[in-house]
């Protein structure tokens, strides 16, 4: 996703900072002394903490005329980071849990809070994640945008000018060729997990590369593990679903509340 908006002329999102997860992990075990008589109030604190911010996030690359960020979780932080900078728009990406944890076990990707060794309480921690981040995108009508991945990549173009309305952009189809401007307009990092997929056209490979990693054990337990996968549409009676229905022309049409 990072690397399509990066596509666009006007957008400089860069690759991942690594930092600000825990920066703004850090920051949030500091707010309880704020009121402990030294002056430092909730808007000072949120002053010092935005500059920080704002230095790594616009000083990490080129500076174009719209900044973004991509770290994974920062969604779980949208009301900190909405107080600070209000005018500030979100693109919660939301994929099938078995594909996240999938790539993460074998990609050894290490995001904090998930154990790669159990595979159960993976899907535990995944679902408490997305549902706090799911509340708050809710919560944020106009400011955050939920996208699925499943969607994205079998509706690219239908799915970035969906995304590039909300961020009040002009559409431009340089966004469906972002693996033509790496070392351009695209800035690719080695260092990241998922750099060599980057590098190709917009595709559906990884959409069902998880089929046959999981023991059915777990497959079977998805709706206590996870219920959220089930919630956004998933399907979880299968071992190996279909993901067409991602690509439905009324597929807004038949989103819950909460999805
Ligand atoms: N061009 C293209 N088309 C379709 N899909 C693509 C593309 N580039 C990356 N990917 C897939 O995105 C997954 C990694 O996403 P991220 O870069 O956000 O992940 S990570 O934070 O680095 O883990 C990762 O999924 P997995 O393969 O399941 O790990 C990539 O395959």
């Amino acid at each position: 996703m990072r690397a399509i908006l990066d596509a666009h002329p006007d957008v400089r999102c860069g690759g991942e900072t690594m930092l600000l997860p825990s920066f703004l992990e850090w920051q949030a075990g500091w707010r309880n002394d704020w009121v402990n008589n030294s002056g430092i109030t909730r808007d000072v604190f949120d002053d010092a903490v935005s500059a920080f911010i704002t230095e790594i996030i616009a000083k990490h690359g080129e500076l174009a005329p719209r900044l973004c960020n991509k770290d994974p979780y920062t969604a779980l932080w949208l009301p900190t980071i909405r107080r600070m900078y209000p005018n500030s728009k979100f693109i919660l990406m939301i994929r099938d849990a078995r594909a996240v944890i999938h790539s993460m076990i074998d990609r050894k990707v290490p995001v904090a809070g998930y154990n790669t060794s159990d595979e159960n309480s993976m899907f535990i921690h995944w679902n408490q994640e997305i549902r706090k981040m799911l509340f708050q995108c809710n919560k944020s009508p106009g400011q955050c945008i939920k996208v699925y991945y499943e969607r994205l990549i079998q509706k690219p173009s239908e799915e970035i000018q969906r995304i590039t309305y909300f961020l009040d952009l002009p559409y431009s189809t340089q966004m469906l060729k972002h693996h033509e401007l790496i070392g351009a307009e695209v800035d690719l990092n080695d260092q990241e997990f998922s750099a060599s997929q980057v590098k190709h056209s917009i595709n559906t490979d990884a959409l069902t590369s998880w089929f046959d990693c999981f023991s059915e054990e777990t497959l079977q337990k998805l709706d206590d593990l996870a219920p959220f996968l089930s919630i956004l549409g998933y399907d979880t009676s299968a071992a190996k679903p279909d993901y067409s229905m991602f690509a439905d022309d009324n597929f807004y049409q038949f989103r819950n509340a909460y999805s």
